[in-house]
């Protein structure tokens, strides 16, 4: 990877604001995993919700830190527990994310990364609009993504085959979203990623303390 442009000074001591939930979906190999993790190294002010999920690990994943890999019987005991914000079943397996502290944090003014589908993105949508921010990332072509699919070599030809028409489905929904993005060359595709997270936060609507000189002028 290129060296890290710096990060924007977004937050500022005068500014107070809501978190956000920056939520990046995109067709299965269109790139958003690899968006995630060049924003996550890159800017130390949002972290990574970390899924909950029935499917195993892949080789070099963490749990905890990609996800938190649980059994059926575990999954089952938290949806009991209503510990999901939103769950769904994807590619026979499923996915969640949990509550834990992201509301909380989310009024602190801490940011989120949501690596999740097109039905976790309405359901989160659906629970909490002002906070969601949401972006579709595509590929140049559906050619593109399938040699995507075969490079990172981490599925079997018929997943493969799965995830492709799965892909069709999920571009159906990018409707449901605020900003497209295209991921031709990632670096440009990362930069505006970039420049949607900076706009978001300037938002006058998320601001929830007002600016000590701006208060000062108000008040006459
Ligand atoms: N609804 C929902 N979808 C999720 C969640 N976590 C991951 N996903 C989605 O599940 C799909 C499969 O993820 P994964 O097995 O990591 O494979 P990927 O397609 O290479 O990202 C992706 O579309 C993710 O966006 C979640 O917490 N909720
Ligand atoms: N702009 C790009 N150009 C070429 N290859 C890319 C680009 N973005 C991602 N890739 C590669 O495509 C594969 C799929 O990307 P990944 O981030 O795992 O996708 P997703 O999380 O959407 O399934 C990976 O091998 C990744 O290195």
């Amino acid at each position: 990877m290129d060296s890290p442009s710096p990060v924007s000074p977004i937050q500022s001591p005068a500014l107070r604001r809501r978190g956000l939930m920056f939520i990046l979906s995109s067709p299965s190999g269109a790139g958003k995993t690899t968006l995630s993790r060049m924003l996550l190294e890159q800017d130390p002010e949002i972290k990574l919700s970390v899924s909950v999920t029935t499917r195993p690990p892949r080789p070099g994943e963490v749990d905890g830190v990609h996800y938190h890999f649980r059994s059926d019987a575990e999954f089952d005991a938290m949806v009991e527990e209503d510990d999901f914000y939103e769950w769904a079943h994807v590619f026979g397996y499923r996915y969640g994310t949990p509550k834990g502290i992201i509301r909380a944090a989310l009024k602190e003014g801490q940011d989120f990364l949501f690596d999740i589908d097109w039905q976790g993105t309405q359901q989160l949508y659906q629970k909490d609009q002002q906070d969601v921010v949401r972006v579709f990332i595509l590929p140049p072509s559906i050619e593109e993504l399938h040699r995507r699919l075969r490079s990172r070599a981490t599925d079997s030809e018929e997943v493969i085959q799965s995830r492709m028409e799965r892909a069709r489905a999920e571009i159906s929904h990018w409707d449901g979203y605020d900003y497209v993005v295209i991921n031709d060359d990632v670096q440009q595709c990362f930069g505006k990623v970039r420049e949607v997270l900076d706009a978001e936060r300037m938002k006058r609507q998320r601001q929830t303390g007002l600016i000590p000189f701006v208060r000062e002028l108000m008040a006459g």
